[in-house]
C-alpha cells in the first residue's frame, strides 16, 4: 500500500435545510430535510472525500458502525471497504437495499478522496465523460403556498407559490424553466384523483410543445387504475412512473401500456433485477446510487440494463450539492444513460453546503466539475448551521404522513389509494 492513502476517520455530520410543503402519495414534506454528510479523512490528515446520503436516526447509526470499520482500510480499495461495512451491518440490517445506503454513500467519499490523491476528477476515475454536461427534468410537485403554522410554528412562505391544479403545475414549470432553464419535466403525482393529474400533464403538454413528461404517482393506483391513466396519456407522456406496487402489478400494467414504465420502488436491489426483467414489468430503470452501491455499481447496473434494453434514468431524493455532484459525474460517465434525471435540487439549493459557485444547475443542465474528485468544496460555516439546524429540530426521521395529519387529521394514508 502506498503511505497516505489509508483511511484515518470517517466522520458524519447529521444536517437539516429548508424544504417546501411539496406534497406526495405519503404526505407532505415537513419543513426541514435530512441529509447526512460524509468526511473522509485519509492518514495525511488533510485530504478529505465528501459523500451525502439521506438522514435518519437508522441511517446515522450505520454510518456510525461504517466509521468504525473502515479507519486504517486502503482508500483505493473500494470493493473490500464496502464488503467490510456490509458485514458489519448484516447482523442487524438484513435488507441488502438498506445496507447499499451506507456503503454507497461511503464509496462517494472515497472516490472523491481518490481523486483528490490523484489530481483526476471522479468521472475520470468512472472510465472518463461520454458528455460534457448532464440534462436534469424540473420536478415538479402540487404544493401548497407554504408551510402552515402549527403547534406553536409560525407559517413559513416560499418565492414558489401554491400549485394545486393544472393552472398551477403549468405555472411551476414556467417558474422552472425560467430559473433553471429545463427542458423536460416530470410532476410528482398520487395526490389527487387521476383525472386531475391527466388534467395537468395535458395541460403541460399544451403549454410545453415536445418537451418530454413524465408521471409519477408512487403506486397510488390499483393496476385497472394505471391502464386508464396509460391510455388517457398515451402518445403525451415520455414514461409513466410507478403506477402501481410491485413487479407483477408494474407487468400487468406494462402489458396493456402504450408508453413505457419505469420505477425507483419496485427495482431497488440486484436480486429484484430478474424478476422485473423476467416479466417484463420496467422499460426504463431509475437508478440511484445512493442506495444502488455507489458510483461504480451504477455504471455497472448501466451496463445490465444495456444488456436487457432497459431504458435508464436517474432518481433522486431532497438533497444537497455534495449528491448534485455525485449523480453529474457518473451520469457523465454512463453512455446509455439517455434521459434528462431527476434532482430535487431546485427546492432545497438555498441551504447548500458546498462554496458557491463550484456547481451550476441552468439550461437545465449541470456541468460536469473538472477539479480533482468530485470538483465541489465543503464550505465549513453552512455545515455547522445546518448542523445546528438539525440538533435545534424536533425532526430526527422523515415523516410525510405523520406531518400531514397533524395539518388534516382526517388524512388516510392508503396505498393503493385510487
Ligand atoms: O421518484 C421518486 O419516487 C421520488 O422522487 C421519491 C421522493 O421521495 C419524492 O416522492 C418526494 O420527494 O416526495
Ligand atoms: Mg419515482
Amino acid at each position: 500500500m502506498t503511505l497516505g492513502t489509508r483511511i484515518r476517520e470517517l466522520t458524519i455530520t447529521p444536517i437539516a435545510f429548508s424544504d417546501p410543503p411539496l406534497l406526495n402519495s405519503i404526505g407532505v414534506h415537513e419543513p426541514l430535510a435530512l441529509r447526512c454528510v460524509l468526511q473522509l479523512v485519509l492518514e495525511d490528515g488533510t485530504t478529505v472525500g465528501l459523500g451525502e446520503s439521506p438522514g435518519g436516526t437508522d441511517r446515522l447509526e450505520r454510518f456510525q458502525i461504517a466509521a468504525r470499520v473502515v479507519p486504517g482500510m486502503d482508500v483505493f480499495d473500494t470493493t473490500a471497504i464496502a464488503a467490510a461495512i456490509d458485514a458489519a451491518l448484516l447482523p442487524t440490517v438484513p435488507s441488502s437495499h438498506e445496507r447499499g445506503w451506507t456503503t454507497s454513500a461511503v464509496e462517494v467519499a472515497c472516490l472523491d478522496a481518490q481523486g483528490k490523491l490523484t489530481g483526476r476528477s471522479v468521472s475520470d476515475l468512472l472510465g472518463g465523460t461520454v458528455r460534457d454536461a448532464v440534462p436534469f427534468a424540473a420536478y415538479l410537485f402540487y404544493k401548497w403556498a407554504g408551510h402552515p403554522a402549527l403547534d406553536g410554528r409560525p407559517a413559513i412562505d416560499d418565492d414558489w407559490g401554491e400549485a394545486l391544479d393544472p393552472a398551477g403545475i403549468v405555472e411551476q414549470a414556467r417558474l422552472m424553466q425560467e430559473r433553471y432553464g429545463f427542458r423536460s419535466f416530470k410532476l410528482k403525482g398520487g395526490v389527487f384523483p387521476p383525472d386531475e393529474e391527466i388534467a395537468a400533464i395535458r395541460a403541460l403538454a399544451e403549454a410545453f410543445p415536445g418537451r418530454p413528461l413524465r408521471l409519477d404517482p408512487n403506486t397510488a393506483w390499483t393496476v385497472e387504475t394505471s391502464r386508464h391513466v396509460a391510455r388517457e396519456l398515451d402518445g403525451v407522456l415520455e414514461y409513466l412512473e410507478d403506477p402501481t406496487p410491485t413487479i407483477p402489478g408494474m407487468a400487468e400494467v406494462a402489458r396493456s401500456a402504450p408508453m413505457p414504465l419505469a420505477t425507483n420502488m419496485c427495482v431497488i436491489a440486484w436480486e429484484h433485477l430478474r424478476p422485473a426483467i423476467e416479466q417484463g414489468a420496467i422499460q426504463v430503470l431509475l437508478t440511484d446510487h445512493h442506495y444502488w452501491g455507489g458510483l461504480r455499481r451504477t455504471r455497472e447496473l448501466a451496463a445490465v440494463c444495456e444488456a436487457f434494453g432497459l431504458g435508464l434514468s436517474m432518481h433522486s431524493n431532497s438533497h444537497l450539492g455534495i449528491s448534485l455532484a455525485a449523480m453529474t459525474h457518473v451520469a457523465a460517465a454512463i453512455p446509455n444513460l439517455d434521459t434528462s434525471c431527476d434532482t430535487h435540487y431546485p427546492w432545497n439549493s438555498a441551504d447548500d453546503i458546498i462554496v458557491p459557485g463550484t456547481l451550476e444547475l441552468s439550461d437545465g443542465c449541470v456541468k460536469v466539475p473538472t477539479g480533482p474528485g468530485l470538483g465541489v468544496e465543503l464550505d465549513p460555516e453552512a455545515l455547522e448551521r445546518a448542523h445546528r439546524r438539525y440538533v435545534d429540530s424536533d425532526i430526527k426521521d422523515r415523516d410525510d404522513t405523520g406531518y400531514m395529519r397533524r395539518v388534516q387529521p382526517e388524512y388516510e394514508g392508503k396505498l393503493p389509494r385510487w
